[in-house]
Parts: structure tokens; sequence; C-alpha cells
């Protein structure tokens, strides 16, 4: 299946962002575009504003100045409903799964379909259910308890539990951190076919450099409160500045 990213729509677009807290200025002249289709990878040393960023994208922040337009909306300008329904259009993968150990599999999975959606039959949610896990390949675990399965499964599980809602939006937040090597490249893998099967938008917040160079389509380096460079994973660390390198250097590549 082929990538499909259609740069003349933006699903993100964040222009000259800024935001400090106190005297600490995280954010200084952000500007970010996300297109439809495409995987964004931010890179940037811990404490840089990457989850800065991305709470002004789900509204859990406010910028102090610019603009955040998150599928056309102006974040900061939406109420507390407007908010609800913008984020579900976004799929939270979060660096701890976080899935409900007293919970199946298939239940975990329910979960946020019978809170999010009215009006869905049995025979519906059963079908949504083993949908997604079949997509992530995953469907035999369906009845076992999250405790029963690996890391790189409870990944897994919690990326289908994102995908059920169908988002446009995938954000992922350290997919790939405390996973051994191979089953990082399968989650890098699994990014990428969530991408082209559900033809979902991404940013993609890691500090694996493998797993940037295998699911960026772009990658956005955070330096200094603002993208100091972007391009492809080539572009970016071609670049003769001594940041960028020290990065590159200091983060084992495979
Ligand atoms: N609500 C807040 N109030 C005060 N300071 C904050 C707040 N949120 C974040 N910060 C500060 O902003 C800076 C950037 O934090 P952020 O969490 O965005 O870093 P990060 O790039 O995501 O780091 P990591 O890679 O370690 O997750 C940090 O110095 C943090 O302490």
């Amino acid at each position: 299946m082929a990538k499909t990213i259609d740069h003349s729509t933006q699903v993100i677009s964040v222009k000259d962002l800024y935001k400090s807290f106190g005297d600490l200025h995280v954010l200084r002249g952000v500007n970010l575009e996300v297109s439809k289709g495409e995987n964004v990878v931010v890179l940037g040393r811990s404490g840089t504003g990457k989850s800065v960023l991305i709470k002004i994208l789900v509204g859990l922040l406010k910028q102090d100045k610019g603009s955040a337009l998150v599928l056309g909306q102006e974040v900061s300008q939406l109420n507390e409903k407007e908010l609800r329904q913008l984020r579900l259009k976004i799929g939270f993968s979060f660096q701890n799964s976080a899935l409900y150990d007293s919970m199946t599999v298939r239940e975990n999975l329910e979960f946020p379909l019978v809170r999010n959606v009215e009006g869905l039959s049995r025979a519906e949610i059963n079908d949504k259910v083993e949908s997604v896990l079949d997509a992530v390949g995953l469907l035999q675990t369906i009845n076992q308890a999250p405790s029963e399965l690996s890391g790189g499964q409870r990944k897994r599980i919690g990326i289908a539990r994102t995908l059920i809602l169908e988002p446009e939006i995938m954000l992922y937040d350290e997919p790939t951190a405390g996973l051994d090597p191979i089953t990082c490249i399968e989650i890098n893998e699994l990014i990428n076919e969530v991408q082209e099967k559900f033809h979902t938008s991404a940013i993609i917040i890691t500090h694996d450099l493998t797993c940037a160079r295998q699911t960026g389509d772009r990658i956005a380096m955070l330096l200094d409160g603002h993208f100091t460079k972007q391009g492809t994973f080539e572009e970016v660390f071609a670049e003769n500045d001594e940041r960028i390198k020290s990065f590159y250097d200091y983060n084992f590549i495979q």
C-alpha cells in the first residue's frame, strides 16, 4: 500500500508560536505544518518543549502568542464542547499505554467506543473491536488480560484503542521507549501501516533515531525554542550544525 500525502491540505498549522512559564521561555517562534497523510517526527532534547507544543495543539495549554490551527480550527479559541469534539479526532498514543489491567483486551477497546459514540449495536461494537485488533495483528489476544501481554503487544493494543475512534490525527509520544530493538522496528512498521490503512496524519515525538528515520516523512528538530531545521532525515542530519550533529552522535542508531 502506498502513502498518500496531500501537501495542499494542512491538518496542523502552527505559526510563530510562543509559550513561557515565568522566566522560562520554552517556545519561541515555533512554525510547523503537517500535511494530510504525513508523518512528522519531532526531535529535541529533554525539556525543549515538545510536550508543551502537543498540549497547546490539544488545548491543554494556551499559547502566549501566535496561532495553532488543528483541522482548520484555532485551538485557543475553542470552548470546552468544541475542544472535546476536536480531541475525538485526535488519537493519543502515550508512552505508557495505560490499559486497564482489570479488563480484557476486548473490554479495553470497547471502553472508548461506548463512552464516545452513541447508538452503536452490539454487532457494530464487536465488528469495530475485531477490525482494529486485526489491523494491529493481535486478534488472537481479544480475551486476554493486558498483564498477559508483552510490552510491544500492549503498545499495539494501545494504538488499536486510539484507532477505534477513527482519528484523523495520531500523536505518538515516545512510541518505542522501553522496547527491545526488534519490537521497536515492529512498532515503527505499525506506525507506517496505520498511516497507510487509516489515512491518518501524525506527529511522532521520539528520541529514537531509528524510529525517526523509519517513520518520518519529515523530521522537525526543536532547538532553542523553535524548529531550527525541517526536512527528510538525511537532509536534517546532513546539516553542518554542531547541535544537530551532537544529537545524532549521542543517540544510538541501528
Ligand atoms: N505547566 C507548566 N508549568 C511550568 N513549567 C512547565 C509546565 N509545563 C512544562 N514546563 C516546563 O517547560 C519545559 C519544557 O517541557 P516539556 O515537557 O515540553 O519538555 P519535553 O521536550 O517534552 O521533554 P521530554 O523529552 O523530557 O519529555 C520544561 O522545562 C518544563 O519544566
